[in-house]
């Protein structure tokens, strides 16, 4: 299953998503510098990586979502297929209107560089298959910007149709306040789109997919992809 890793000016998570497609999945990864285009059935999966492209100026995201890079994203979006964005890279999504809503500065107005807990909103997606519905997971977060913003009716709808894909949450699965590291409305660490080919989150699965690393909450994200996509499981939209 091949995936490309768009490489922005001021990616630094680029490295870890390749490594972690090519080296703990063993599959073909290739990166995609932000100036080039490519055509939608080049991969079967694109990573938008974390990092801080264009330097976060104007807006985080705003400036790469006019990359040309971004171009072929869009053609692979609407072809269905797999696209994942991490931290910048869901930034990077919202900007594009690829996902809806908006992200703000977190509430604390404090760069948050820790662990979380996250609560699994959804199971039936490309990205999240073998999780349990309600699994809780560790994994990293690093952002000055992920305090999610959407207007109620889209909250409702992303509740409705089950495009909630993480929420952060104490150890014990608890949705609360004092488990929310940046101000998200309803806790949401990451959604999806409608056709559920697009996930955003802003936590960093490819940060702990490895025994050496001390976490391997991430792994299952991309193995869940490569079990969709083998046909193993049957959910979602397949391009
Ligand atoms: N790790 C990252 O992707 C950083 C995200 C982003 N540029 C921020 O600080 O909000």
């Amino acid at each position: 299953m091949k995936c490309a890793v768009i490489v922005f000016p001021g990616s630094n998570c680029d490295i870890d998503c390749y490594h972690v497609w090519r080296n703990v999945l063993g599959q073909p990864a290739e990166y995609v510098f932000h100036k080039d285009r490519f055509s939608p059935d080049d991969f079967d999966l694109i990573i938008l990586p974390g990092g801080f492209s264009y330097g976060d100026y104007l807006r985080v995201g705003a400036i790469a979502r006019f990359s040309p890079a971004m171009a072929s994203v869009y053609r692979a979006a609407e072809k269905g297929k797999l696209i994942l964005g991490i931290c910048n890279g869901f930034q990077i999504l919202l900007e594009s209107g690829l996902l809806p809503g908006a992200m703000m500065r977190n509430e604390d107005l404090k760069f948050h560089c820790h662990d979380v807990y996250l609560k699994v909103g959804t199971v039936d997606t490309p990205f999240t298959n073998l999780y349990r519905r309600g699994e809780v997971v560790r994994m990293p977060i690093a952002h000055g910007e992920g305090n999610y913003y959407a207007g109620r009716e889209t909250i409702e709808r992303l509740k409705a149709e089950g495009r909630i894909a993480f929420y952060y949450c104490d150890r014990n699965g608890m949705v609360t306040g004092d488990a929310n590291p940046n101000g998200s409305l309803e806790n949401i660490a990451g959604i999806l789109n409608e056709g559920k080919n697009i996930l955003g989150m802003m936590p960093h699965p490819e940060r702990c997919a490895e025994e050496i690393l001390g976490n391997t909450g991430g792994r299952k994200l991309f193995e869940s992809i490569l079990d969709y996509f083998e046909g193993r499981v049957k959910s979602g939209r397949q391009g």
